[in-house]
């Protein structure tokens, strides 16, 4: 099968597009990217990839704009809808599967124009204004958070679930920003940090580049010792060896640690389009699976009163809830759709 992916913009859409990818590739198909020279497209896929093909239009965003610039982002998507077209067809490209954000807009019109079958994903319990224009027109529309989603679970990386386990008792907390990091939750954990040593609780704390020093500086005057990062790649290890995260509620990072079976306090970030950091939440804790907070509530004390929690039940929860293999699932669905 011949297949086109596109879509991107930030790592959460992209991070899906890589997941596809290698699935469809290890099941014999050839997978061209269609992206935008805007975003984080480029740097995950313009040197290294699994991709046969991959092309970055000329495209940008198009909902926070106004006036002219939205004609303009508009207009320059008109245009790459026909190269899009053009592409599509020198590929013989015969199903589409599109992560969502502006880049993907193209591709995914241009597939429906030619009656190439739309697949899409939607990483967040908001769907994205493009991903509920093109909804009615697809196959298939696959998401973590809907109950009739043909397919369940989040497609991520299969280290979270080789060193998954329930966790029983609370020795280690992980504080996590994400890609980013988050001032908010480094200002609680810096707060908790004296109260965390005294009940011999470890602390793992993602911190993020630009607030790095700062924390570091901090937990040096307070005494307190911490395995802390600005950045890491051991995302995996990190979170299988804490018992409880306090985390933003980014669509990867709560499904990894759902993966996990490791219970979260999210504390969404507050601007995300559409509010969907609180929403991806907000599906945890009503599945009673973890807790949430706003960063305008008191978070320290919120925090305080989870430690004396009981995990158990909530871990064994997360393992039950997660599904494996979904990118697996999501390539399988595609060619017996195309078949059907
Ligand atoms: C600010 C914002 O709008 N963010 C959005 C963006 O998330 P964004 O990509 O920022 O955040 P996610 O939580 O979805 O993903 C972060 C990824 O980076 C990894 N990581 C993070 C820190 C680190 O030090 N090392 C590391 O490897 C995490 O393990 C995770 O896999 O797209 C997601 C999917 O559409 C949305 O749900 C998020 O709301």
């Amino acid at each position: 099968m011949k297949l086109c992916i596109t879509g991107g913009g930030t790592g959460g859409h992209l991070m899906i597009a890589q997941a596809l990818v290698e699935a469809a590739v290890k099941d014999g198909h050839e997978v061209v990217f269609i992206g935008s020279k805007r975003g984080q497209d480029r740097k995950y896929f313009e040197h290294h990839s699994s991709f046969s093909h991959v092309y970055f239009l000329d495209t940008s965003g198009v909902v926070n704009k106004k006036g002219l610039e939205k004609i303009k982002a508009l207009f320059k998507i008109f245009l790459a809808f026909f190269k899009s077209r053009k592409l599509l067809k020198q590929h013989n490209i015969v199903a589409t599967y599109s992560v969502g954000g502006f880049s993907a807009a193209p591709a995914s019109f241009a597939s429906l124009s030619k009656f190439i079958p739309l697949f899409i994903h939607e990483q967040n319990a908001v769907e994205g204004r493009l991903n509920s224009l093109l909804k009615p027109f697809a196959k298939r529309f696959i998401s973590a958070y809907d109950n009739n989603s043909p397919i369940s679970g989040y497609p991520i990386k299969d280290e979270f679930f080789k060193h998954a386990r329930v966790r029983e008792s609370l020795r280690s907390i992980i504080f996590l920003g994400g890609s980013n990091g988050a001032k908010a939750i480094n200002d609680l954990a810096l707060s908790v940090a004296k109260h965390l040593k005294k009940l011999n609780i470890k602390i793992i704390h993602q911190a993020g580049e630009a607030d790095y020093e700062r924390v570091k500086n901090k937990y040096e005057s307070l005494h307190v010792e911490v395995e802390l990062y600005a950045f890491t790649k051991e995302m995996d290890k990190l979170i299988s060896s804490a018992d409880l995260a306090v985390s933003r509620a980014g669509a990867s990072t709560l499904w990894e640690l759902t993966a996990n079976g490791c219970p979260a306090l999210f504390v969404p970030y507050p601007y995300a389009a559409g509010d969907h950091q609180y929403h991806n939440a907000q599906f945890i804790v009503e599945n009673n699976l973890g807790w949430c907070e706003r960063e305008s509530e008191d978070l320290r004390v919120k925090l305080l009163s989870i430690l004396d929690e009981e995990l158990e039940s909530k871990s064994k929860a997360l393992l039950e809830y997660s599904s494996k293999d979904v990118a697996s699932k999501m390539i399988k669905d595609v060619v017996k759709v195309l078949n059907a």
